[in-house]
């Protein structure tokens, strides 16, 4: 009789790269393992001492804080873009209320929106955010550095470095009540290039593996969650995983978490080098915020199929 083993969400440690030099054989032997984990669940668990404990416990602290300003100050976060302002009050999701801080890297933009939030101004919220943008920002730039170099594709990094923008969104889910709903979020797949995802002490996200069964995330201490979106599964024909997610709710806790969303401003293309006999090209250059507003408006939003396909599948 045969043991069912549960798929597990790599683990991988980068505290150590840090003095790894590019042409190390750990640095070679991580990104190979980086591309297996995207190809193969679609994310990864990344170990990463940049951001102390310390400054994760602030932002949780300060999102509470947040969060707790009266609604009408919450709806004034606002944006031309679907899902980076106030999303909140949905009837059929209850439990969820998040909001979205485009440009987060940049000083001036967090402070923007912090004198949206706070007419006197919370220098101290300002400052956390933006250097958490920044820290995660960075992780982002390693893993993708990582990925494109074991796509032998390393060229395009720099580039790309030029067009990408940070969205930080940060997320709060209610308890339920007994017979409320006790999904915090549908099952839907980021529109992003990258999402990098963190999590107060209560648990609740679930990803989708292949074979279809649910993968409940645990975080290993000083870790964060890197996804790949529907961009990055395009710009890679179709190599990149992009899985299907969900937030359900147990318990009386409330769960707080905190994304770094990377677009890409303007077209992606598929390098050419990943296009040959035997893989076929499989999607159309495309306009990233292009493609979010095609799922904003798609009236299938809520259904589980391959919504980047439908705008730029070949
Ligand atoms: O709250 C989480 O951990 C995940 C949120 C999420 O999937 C999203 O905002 O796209
Ligand atoms: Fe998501």
């Amino acid at each position: 009789m045969g043991f069912l083993v549960q798929p597990k969400i790599p683990v991988i440690d980068m505290v150590d790269m840090k003095q790894s030099t590019s042409s190390s054989s750990s640095w070679s032997s991580a990104c190979s393992e980086v591309r297996h984990a995207l190809e193969e669940y679609g994310c990864f668990l990344v170990v990463c001492d940049t951001v102390t404990k310390e400054a994760r416990r602030e932002v949780f602290d300060a999102l509470e804080t947040l969060f707790d300003l009266p609604l009408e100050t919450k709806i004034k976060n606002t944006s031309d873009k679907a899902y980076h302002g106030y999303v909140g009050q949905i009837p059929f999701l209850p439990l969820l209320e998040s909001m979205g801080i485009e440009h987060a890297t940049s000083v001036n933009a967090v402070n923007n929106f912090t004198n949206v939030m706070w007419p006197s101004g919370n220098d101290n919220f300002c400052r956390m955010i933006q250097s958490y943008a920044k820290l995660v920002s960075e992780i982002e730039q390693s893993v993708r550095k990582m990925a494109f170099e074991s796509y032998g594709v390393h060229r395009y990094h720099e580039s790309y470095n030029e067009s990408v923008t940070y969205l930080l969104r940060v997320m709060k889910y209610k308890p339920p009540n007994g017979g409320e709903t006790k999904m915090g979020s549908i099952s839907h797949t980021d529109k992003t290039f990258i999402s990098i995802l963190n999590q107060n002490q209560v648990k609740g996200l679930e990803v989708k593996y292949k074979d279809n069964n649910w993968i409940h995330v645990e975080y290993p201490p000083s870790s964060f969650l890197v996804m790949a979106g529907d961009a990055f599964k395009a710009w890679s024909n179709d190599r990149v995983h992009s899985p299907y997610h969900r937030v359900v709710m147990e318990g009386h806790a409330y769960r707080y978490s905190i994304g770094l969303f990377t677009y890409h401003k303007g077209i992606i293309s598929v390098p050419e080098e990943l296009v040959d006999e035997e893989h076929s090209r499989k999607f159309k250059s495309f306009d990233h915020f292009g493609y979010l507003d095609f799922y904003d408006n798609d009236s299938l939003f809520e259904q589980e199929y391959c919504h980047i396909k439908s705008y730029c599948g070949v």
